[in-house]
């Protein structure tokens, strides 16, 4: 990104620069930067109050009627600043006389923000300091402003190479504290992602670090187009590219979404390509018998409902979609809505106390709450929101609704457990746990069912899928598909 032409930051005419910011006889400030501003207060928000920046950029990008160059400096000012958050938090850890933990949490942001422009962009310097000083005095007021810029002005003497031999460990003594300074990962992640990629520190951690290089880039825009609703070629007069792999995907270089008409009706979505790839998995497995009734146990938001629904519909089947949460069950609702033949319904309701007789699907999706570090290009933030507690706390649900999946499956029928994390303990112990406590499961080799797609086998035998952002170009999925084989005591079919 560069500014060197066209600088947001205009100097006051007359004074020191803190002379602006619209305490003087000017009156009250007027609104400029608007996109450092925008950056700024999504910063904030997920700092303050937990909040999901893909979610509020675009709708503080809408309610400020921002579009084109603002609001692609915008974007990138925010998710490269979340990106890289670790790296800035050390080097900043370096610029202040006192622990980073006790600075303020609204000026915390500014000077991130700050340090973003300084080291990863083309923005130059001075203009980078003054800009952010600028915005710091706004949001924070003058006194503080002046911390942001002694900071910032140490932070501007050495560049990102020069920074990263001060303060990252030695690679050969400590790589994952080495990894986890460098490419902006809570070393917990770096160590966790080494294990699900089959590494050891002695090895130096090579692929690993290509995982961690991935997630820092800018992931493509991947759409879905509906089967029966509309198609790649539809996307593609609009401007996508034929994907990969997903018979159903287009990949968008570049433009907002919004403006292609079949997303907007409806009849095309957003859809990461492994999460439309683990969907069509379920629904490839011969089902051995009837192929009429299909269940989606966690469908919220209802990205894989909304593709199930229009392949059931279009084999004449129906989708049942289950979502715990009634506002997110809407949002199903939605995703469902017009599928071929009608075929998709949706309920509020706890897997875990199903609304459904045992034995009553053909096919069942568990899709599982997880940690999401299967999806850190898209949500970078949640690297330094989710712990490992958050991995032990989540064990129990998951284990939970992969057995009430099972049991909701009848003899023959075919489920699939996915996360949107390759973490072990929510995958592979998940899997083995339930395993061992019944014997009316069998694991299919998922790569069977995904024959276009390279290098995916996984986990004791290869039976696993595992897509990878640095091997696939798509979240880090994980798919793991059974057949159930015996009726348990008590359980029918409708
Ligand atoms: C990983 S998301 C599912 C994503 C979804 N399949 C999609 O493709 O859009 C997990 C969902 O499960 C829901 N959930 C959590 N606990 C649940 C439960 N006990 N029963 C049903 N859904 C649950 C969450 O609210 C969340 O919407």
């Amino acid at each position: 990104m560069s500014e060197q032409s066209r600088s947001p930051y205009r100097r006051p005419r007359r004074g020191k620069p803190n002379q602006g910011g619209g305490q003087g006889k000017a009156g009250p400030p007027q609104p400029r930067d608007p996109a450092r501003r925008v950056a700024y207060d999504v910063l904030a928000a997920v700092e303050q109050r937990d909040a999901y920046a893909n979610l509020l950029l675009p709708a503080l990008l809408n309610e400020r009627g921002m579009s084109g160059r603002d609001a692609a400096l915008a974007t990138e000012l925010t998710y490269g600043t979340l990106r890289r958050q670790g790296t800035y938090d050390a080097i900043l850890e370096a610029c202040v006389d006192r622990t980073l933990a006790s600075v303020d949490r609204e000026v915390l942001p500014v000077l991130r923000l700050g340090a973003h422009q300084l080291l990863s962009t083309k923005i130059p310097p001075h203009a980078a300091v003054s800009a952010t000083v600028d915005l710091g005095r706004r949001v924070v007021g003058h006194h503080r402003g002046r911390f942001v810029n002694a900071v910032l002005r140490k932070v501007s003497a050495r560049d990102l190479d020069e920074w990263t031999t001060v303060i990252a460990p030695d690679r050969e003594r400590d790589p994952s504290g080495y990894l986890s300074v460098v490419h902006s990962h809570p070393r917990w992640v770096v160590k966790a992602l080494a294990r699900a990629l089959g590494e050891h520190s002695s090895t130096g951690l090579v692929e690993t670090e290509r995982l961690l290089v991935a997630h820092n880039e800018r992931p493509r825009v991947t759409l879905v187009a509906k089967p029966g609703r509309s198609t790649v070629a539809d996307l593609v007069a609009a401007g996508a590219e034929e994907a990969r792999f997903s018979p159903f995907a287009a990949y968008l270089p570049e433009g907002d979404p919004a403006g292609i008409r079949e997303i907007r009706q409806g009849r095309a979505a957003v859809q990461d390509e492994a999460s439309q790839l683990v969907a069509l998995a379920l629904t490839r497995v011969d089902a051995q018998g009837d192929d009429r009734l299909w269940l989606d146990m966690c469908a919220g938001p209802g990205g894989k409902a909304g593709l199930l629904a229009s392949l059931a519909g279009r084999r004449e089947g129906r989708l049942l979609a289950a979502e715990t949460l009634p506002a997110r069950a809407g949002l199903v609702a939605s995703a469902v809505r017009r599928a071929p033949r009608d075929a998709g319904r949706v309920v509020a309701a706890d897997g875990t106390r199903p609304a459904w007789r045992p034995g009553a699907f053909d096919r069942v999706l568990a899709d599982v709450p997880c940690t999401g570090l299967g999806a850190l290009r898209r949500r970078p933030e949640s690297r330094w929101r989710r712990t490992p507690q958050s991995v032990v706390d989540l064990a129990p649900l998951q284990h939970d609704l992969l057995t009430s999946a099972a049991d909701a499956a009848r003899p023959g029928g075919v489920v699939a457990y996915v996360t949107c994390s390759p973490h072990l303990d929510e995958t592979d112990a998940i899997v083995q746990r339930v395993l061992g406590e019944r014997d009316d499961l069998t694991l299919l080799r998922a790569a069977d069912y995904l024959d276009e797609v390279p290098d995916l086998a996984a986990g004791p035998d290869g039976k696993y899928v595992q897509f990878w952002p640095h091997v696939h170009g798509t979240d880090a999925m994980f798919l793991a598909l059974f057949r159930r084989t015996g009726a348990r005591p008590g359980v029918y079919r409708v």
